[in-house]
């Protein structure tokens, strides 16, 4: 059997886009940052990074991604959101700011800013489904879940708040992996990347 290495690509609107890369390319994958839609067409997957979910959605709306990012997503392409990427991929946001659009793919409700302001910004161990031991989250203006639909699994919860959710092909977690040189969580990602072939 031929294994190949999946091409990731990580939204590259706004937000924390070197660190995703670094640790794809950690996890074994080939990372490269997307912008258009020509770029979006030539990956297997994408991550969508932290940020700020207001800022990124009017972007998409101007480089003109977001309507393929919707199709991409719905056709099953393996996605990964943390963070503002976690309300970049709800189906509701209970909280939006007038004109916020998401790109959807999971059956869920958001809270932004659930967790507090940027000086409320903390760490946190973390034990997520299908990971050993515990992750080490780093929550920054985080989101929580505040439900989610039949067909979404949980991951993670953290003070009794859901914080990682995986719904077929999509995975999406409040905190930040990215920022701690703990690559396990994209690893999982990777792994789901290959098993949708
Ligand atoms: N670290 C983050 O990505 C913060 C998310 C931000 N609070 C938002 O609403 O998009």
């Amino acid at each position: 059997m031929v294994v190949s290495t999946p091409l990731i690509g990580v939204l590259a609107l706004q937000g924390d886009v070197r660190e995703h890369l670094i640790a794809l390319a950690a996890a074994d994958a080939v990372a490269r940052p997307v912008r258009r839609p020509e770029e979006l067409a030539e990956v297997d997957a994408l991550v969508i990074p932290g940020g700020e979910s207001t800022t990124m959605s009017k972007l998409a709306t101007v480089f003109g991604v977001l309507e393929p990012l919707r199709e991409r997503v719905r056709a099953g392409m393996p996605v990964y959101g943390t963070c503002a990427g976690l309300i970049m991929l709800a189906d509701k946001i209970l909280d939006p700011r007038s004109g916020q659009e998401t790109i959807g793919g999971i059956d869920m409700i958001v809270r932004r800013n659930a967790f507090g302001r940027q000086n409320e910004s903390f760490e946190a161990a973390v034990d997520v489904t299908g990971i050993d031991g515990p992750v080490e989250g780093v929550f920054i203006r985080a989101p929580w879940v505040e439900s989610v639909g039949a067909e979404v699994e949980v991951l993670a919860e953290h003070g009794g708040h859901i914080v990682a959710v995986r719904q077929g092909r999509a995975l999406a977690t409040s905190f930040h992996p990215e920022l701690t040189g703990d690559h396990r969580v994209h690893a999982l990602f990777t792994e789901m990347v290959r098993a949708a072939g």
